[in-house]
C-alpha cells in the first residue's frame, strides 16, 4: 500500500537548514552571527513543518543580484568594479555600492562576506579601507591565503560579478581631538581600519591629534598602500615607521615589535598616546603584553 508520510517526511528533510561548520563562520562576534541565522531559518521550518505549510518558509533565498538595503542581517549585493594587484597575495578590490542604500559606515567598522564554495557556504570580515563616498564606492584590501576557504571564492572574482555583504559590524568610536596622541600599531591587512582613521584625522583640520602609525610587514615588498602611507607622513602630526628603503631608514626597524622597540615608540610620543591594535590574534596578544610591561594601562588600548 500506498503511504505518503515518507515522502512527505524527506521533502521537509531536504527543505530543513542545515547546521554550520565551525569553519564557515568568519568569527569576529557578529550579531547576527552565521549560526544566529540558522537558529533563526531552523524556528521558522520547524513552525512551517508543525503547520504543513512550506510557503512559511519562502524569503530565505535571496536573488544573488537584488539590490537591498545594507543591513547586519539582510545580504547586499556589491558589484565588483576593479581588482588592483598591489602585492603577490594582496589585492585592493573596488566595489560599487548600490545608491541610496544608506552604507553608513564609522570608523574602521567591518563587513561580512558571503562565499559558496563546493556547496559551502562561508562568511569571513572584511574591512573597507575607503569610506563610502559620493560614488558609492568601497574598497577592500584582502589577503588570498593559499589554503583558505574564502581565498579560493574571491581567486574566482572578476569585475562586473555580484558579490554579497552584510552589516556593518565593530568598529572604533573615535571622535577628533577625544586624544592628544594615537599610536596605531597594525600587522599585514590590520592596516585596513587604520585607513579611513587616518583620512578622517588629516581631512579635518580641527583635529589635532599626534599620530604615530606602526605598520608591521614581513619585508619591504609586502607594504601595502606606500604611496598613501608616504602623503599621509608628510601631514605635521602624522608619522609612520615602516620597512622603507634607504630614504626613509631612519623611520625603518628591520626584526620583531619587541619590549625594546614597544618603549622607544611610547617615549618618542609628543604625548600620552592611546593605542590602537589590528593584527592576528596572536599579534594582537603579543603587542599587549609589551604595551602593558612598557607601562601602558589597560583603559589606554583598543584591539579590533
Ligand atoms: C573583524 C575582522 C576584519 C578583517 N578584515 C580583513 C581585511 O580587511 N582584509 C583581509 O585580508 N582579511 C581580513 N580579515 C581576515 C578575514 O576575515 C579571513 O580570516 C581571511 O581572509 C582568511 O579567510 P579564508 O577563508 O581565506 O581562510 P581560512 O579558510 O579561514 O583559513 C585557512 C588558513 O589560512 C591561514 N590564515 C587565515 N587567516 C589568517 C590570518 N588572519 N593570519 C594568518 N594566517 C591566516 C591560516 O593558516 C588558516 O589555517 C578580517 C578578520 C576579522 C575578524
Amino acid at each position: 500500500m500506498y503511504d505518503g508520510f515518507d515522502e512527505v517526511e524527506d521533502i521537509w528533510a531536504g527543505l530543513k537548514p542545515k547546521e554550520p561548520l565551525p569553519s564557515q563562520c568568519c568569527g569576529s562576534g557578529c550579531r547576527p552571527c552565521i549560526f544566529d541565522t540558522y537558529q533563526k531559518e531552523l524556528e521558522k521550518w520547524t513552525k512551517a513543518k508543525a503547520r504543513g505549510d512550506p510557503s512559511l518558509l519562502i524569503g530565505n533565498n535571496k536573488p544573488k543580484n537584488e539590490l537591498l538595503p545594507v543591513s547586519t542581517d539582510a545580504f547586499s549585493s556589491f558589484q565588483l568594479q576593479a581588482v588592483e594587484f598591489l602585492t603577490e597575495d594582496t589585492h585592493l578590490y573596488r566595489f560599487k555600492v548600490p545608491s541610496g542604500c544608506g552604507l553608513v559606515l564609522q570608523l574602521g567598522q567591518h563587513l561580512v562576506l558571503r562565499g559558496v564554495v563546493d556547496g559551502l557556504e562561508l562568511q569571513r570580515a572584511y574591512t573597507p579601507i575607503t569610506q563610502v563616498n559620493a560614488d558609492c564606492c568601497c574598497e577592500f584590501l584582502i589577503k588570498l591565503y593559499k589554503d583558505g576557504l574564502m581565498s579560493q571564492y574571491i581567486r574566482t572574482w572578476k569585475p562586473g560579478d555580484f558579490m554579497e555583504w552584510r552589516g556593518p559590524f565593530g568598529g572604533f568610536p573615535y571622535k577628533a581631538n577625544k586624544y592628544g596622541q594615537l599610536l596605531l600599531i597594525a600587522s599585514g591587512t590590520g592596516i585596513a581600519p587604520m585607513i579611513p582613521l587616518l583620512q578622517a584625522i588629516t581631512e579635518d583640520e580641527d583635529d589635532e591629534t599626534f599620530v604615530k602609525l606602526v605598520g608591521c610587514f614581513r619585508n619591504y615588498k609586502s607594504i601595502y598602500m606606500k604611496d598613501f602611507l608616504q602623503e599621509q607622513s608628510h601631514f605635521w602630526n602624522e608619522e609612520s615607521l615602516e620597512n622603507l628603503p634607504w630614504s626613509y631608514r631612519d623611520k625603518t626597524h628591520l626584526g620583531r615589535l619587541d619590549f625594546e622597540l614597544i618603549n622607544a615608540l611610547l617615549k618618542a610620543c609628543q604625548k600620552p598616546p592611546y593605542t590602537v591594535i589590528c593584527g592576528s590574534v596572536e599579534f594582537n596578544n603579543d603587542v599587549l603584553k609589551l604595551l602593558r610591561r612598557a607601562g601602558l594601562d589597560e583603559d589606554s588600548c583598543f584591539m579590533f
